[in-house]
């Protein structure tokens, strides 16, 4: 659906260059919400506005549809970018206009007739739950109205695409979670496919299929979510992944709970997908004459299904405690093993 191939943005200032962009290449499929993560500075905020053209890149091609949209003139442009959608940290509105007139401002520019203009911005009013509010003003809206707003403009002129540039970070944990909720209801209802950038590996887990993780201009990982959050491999993957749970990462605080017998293995274990919902420890006890102390889990859903990781300790005899092991290898759930007996 969006090709996007050697992208790159080279900002030339008078006294410097930056990199913003370095050679990102990336697939992007129909009706998939995909997601970029990186830091401040990482060259996110260039590279989804490099998708519409918002910037000129210095290299490279982004095609939607077949379309390659870095080769069209200004006013094919101006028509192609009625099916980009896109919204904004800070909301980006008409602050001169009530939510009706705001969500109506594309429409008039793509020459909608009066009456069905006024017909498509109460069907959007509806969509993104605004119903009661059309004659109000921006200022008299949460941020959260307020980017509803943002997204019924956004979706006015039934886009292809929809870009999402930080459209959570500046909203509350409650309301971010609202949004989201939202945009993964107009993903499903319309199959629109969206493109979001966030430094907040929250947002991620909670709404996207794939993701593409930034550093310095370049795309330094990129996978389904599941994938990245089970086997994170560059160390700014990892930091991400801590963010949902920093517990998990610091295995020496777990020594205080370690009984530390002679006999015991510290084990971790994955739990993916369908395993994350397997009553695995209560099989073992009944299997095996070990003694189970849980140490710490987590788990995490994602679209992609749930994971999860538990650390225990095992006491038991040597031999009892290496068939144990192997019954959770067979048993299909990643073990670990943290110290052996
Ligand atoms: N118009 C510009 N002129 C010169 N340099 C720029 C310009 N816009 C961005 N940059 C630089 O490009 C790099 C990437 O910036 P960008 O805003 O794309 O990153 P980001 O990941 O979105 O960060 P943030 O989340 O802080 O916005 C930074 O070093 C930034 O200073």
């Amino acid at each position: 659906m969006i090709k996007i191939e050697n992208l790159s943005k080279l900002y030339q200032t008078n006294k410097q260059q930056v990199q913003a962009v370095n050679n990102v290449s990336l697939n992007i499929e129909k009706g998939e919400i995909f997601g970029v993560i990186g830091y401040s500075g990482a060259g996110k905020s260039t590279f989804i506005r490099l998708i519409n053209r918002l910037e000129e890149p210095t290299n490279g091609t982004v095609s939607i549809q077949e379309l390659d949209i870095t080769n069209m003139s200004q006013a094919q442009l101006r028509k192609k970018r009625q099916k980009i959608g896109m919204i904004f940290q800070h909301f980006n509105l008409l602050w001169s206009r009530t939510v009706f007139d705001n969500i109506a401002f594309p429409l008039e520019i793509a020459g909608v007739p009066k009456a069905k203009r006024s017909e498509k911005v109460t069907e959007l009013i509806h969509l993104v739950g605004l119903s009661g509010k059309e004659n109000s003003y921006p200022a008299q809206l949460s941020g959260g109205q307020k980017q509803r707003v943002g997204i019924a403009r956004a979706l006015a002129n039934d886009p292809e695409v929809l870009l999402c540039d930080e459209a959570t970070s500046a909203l509350d944990p409650e309301t971010t979670d609202d949004i989201l909720e939202l945009l993964v209801s107009i993903n499903q209802k319309l199959g629109l496919t969206i493109i979001l950038i966030t430094h907040e590996m929250h947002v991620i887990q909670k709404i996207c299929n794939r993701v593409a993780v930034m550093e310095s201009g370049e795309v330094v990982e990129t996978g389904d979510v599941l994938d990245v959050f089970v086997r994170p491999k560059s160390a700014t993957t990892k930091r991400f992944v801590q963010q949902l749970n920093p517990l998990e990462h610091e295995q020496d605080k777990l020594q205080n709970f370690i009984t530390n017998h002679d006999n015991s293995e510290v084990i971790k274990l994955h739990f993916i997908g369908n395993d994350a919902k397997r009553a695995l420890i209560t099989e073992i006890v009944r299997k095996f004459d070990v003694e189970i102390n849980i140490l710490q889990g987590s788990i995490a859903p994602t679209r992609e299904g749930a994971y999860g990781t538990l650390y225990i300790e095992l006491n038991g005899e040597k031999d009892i405690l290496s068939k144990t092991i192997q019954f959770i290898e067979t048993s299909g759930v990643e073990v670990e093993v943290l110290r052996h007996a």
